[in-house]
């Protein structure tokens, strides 16, 4: 029984007076990797911000639907900053702060209010941990995060995410600017952290598509076309459009 973390109903989002996504309507299943694939332009990053509201710092944006975490309206009633702590984000840019590799991590549980450096230190280890970083970094955690190479960054920004313990992670492209060895690692980490985790990731490559994910949404023009298990939408879409894509068809 797959139970669901956030469901989508009904939305429409408008910048200004373009459309950017049409009445989406998605189950995103707890502990389970969701990929959104689509061209570019379709969407994917938009409908992943309308996610945990990273929308609402674009002007003229207008939002209208259902966006429910836990059954609980994040338009509506909700705590921003609760929210952003519940389902984290890590973009595509490895953009870690000019800072300590430990001070990045300990950012946000500072933020919240953790003072103990004991506390900080077991929130440090655990989320390097976590991120599959910790061996490479243990030893230098008060140099700067900026010597890191790009995908050390990338687990580093992982980690920050982490750190804060949150439900969800919302992963914009995270591997685009790494290498093929980065990227398998990165890869094999999602693997490891949907253990824990609710995972959407938005992909360019079908193929990691196909590798890390258990369902998949395929966004065109701002629609969602179809949506399902990765294994069924790669071997027997339904529609048309997204075997034409999937297949490389699409021009
Ligand atoms: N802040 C904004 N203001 C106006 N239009 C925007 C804004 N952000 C995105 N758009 C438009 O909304 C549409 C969807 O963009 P979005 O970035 O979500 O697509 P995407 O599928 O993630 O693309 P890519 O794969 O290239 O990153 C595009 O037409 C884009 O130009």
């Amino acid at each position: 029984m797959s139970d669901v973390k956030i469901s989508i109903r009904n939305l429409d989002l408008f910048y200004g007076d373009f459309q950017a996504l049409k009445n989406i309507n998605m189950d995103i299943i707890e502990k389970k990797v969701t990929a959104l694939i689509g061209p570019s332009g379709c969407g994917k990053s938009t409908f992943l911000k309308t996610l945990n509201r990273m929308n609402d710092l674009v002007e003229n944006v207008k939002i209208t639907g259902d966006v429910k975490l836990d059954g609980k309206d994040v338009y509506r009633n909700i705590d921003v900053i609760k929210l952003r702590k519940r389902v984290g984000m890590v973009f595509q840019k490895p953009n870690p702060f000019p800072m300590s590799i430990y001070d990045n991590v300990a950012y946000g549980p500072r933020t919240h209010g953790i003072k103990k450096k004991s506390k900080l230190d077991e929130i440090v280890e655990k989320s390097l941990r976590g991120s599959a970083l910790w061996d490479e970094v243990k030893d230098r955690l008060k140099k700067n995060a900026l010597g890191l190479s790009g995908g050390q960054q990338q687990r580093l920004c992982i980690a920050r995410a982490l750190a804060v313990e949150p439900e969800v992670l919302l992963m914009d492209e995270p591997t685009s600017a790494l290498d093929p060895i980065a990227t398998a690692r990165i890869e094999d980490l999602v693997e490891e952290l949907k253990d824990k985790y609710t995972i959407v990731i938005v992909t360019h490559s079908m193929q990691q598509a196909g590798r890390i994910s258990d369902n998949t949404a395929f966004f065109l023009m701002g629609e969602l076309i179809e949506f399902g298990e990765t294994a069924k939408i790669f071997s027997n879409p339904e529609n048309k459009k997204t075997e034409d894509y999937i297949t490389g068809r699409f021009g």
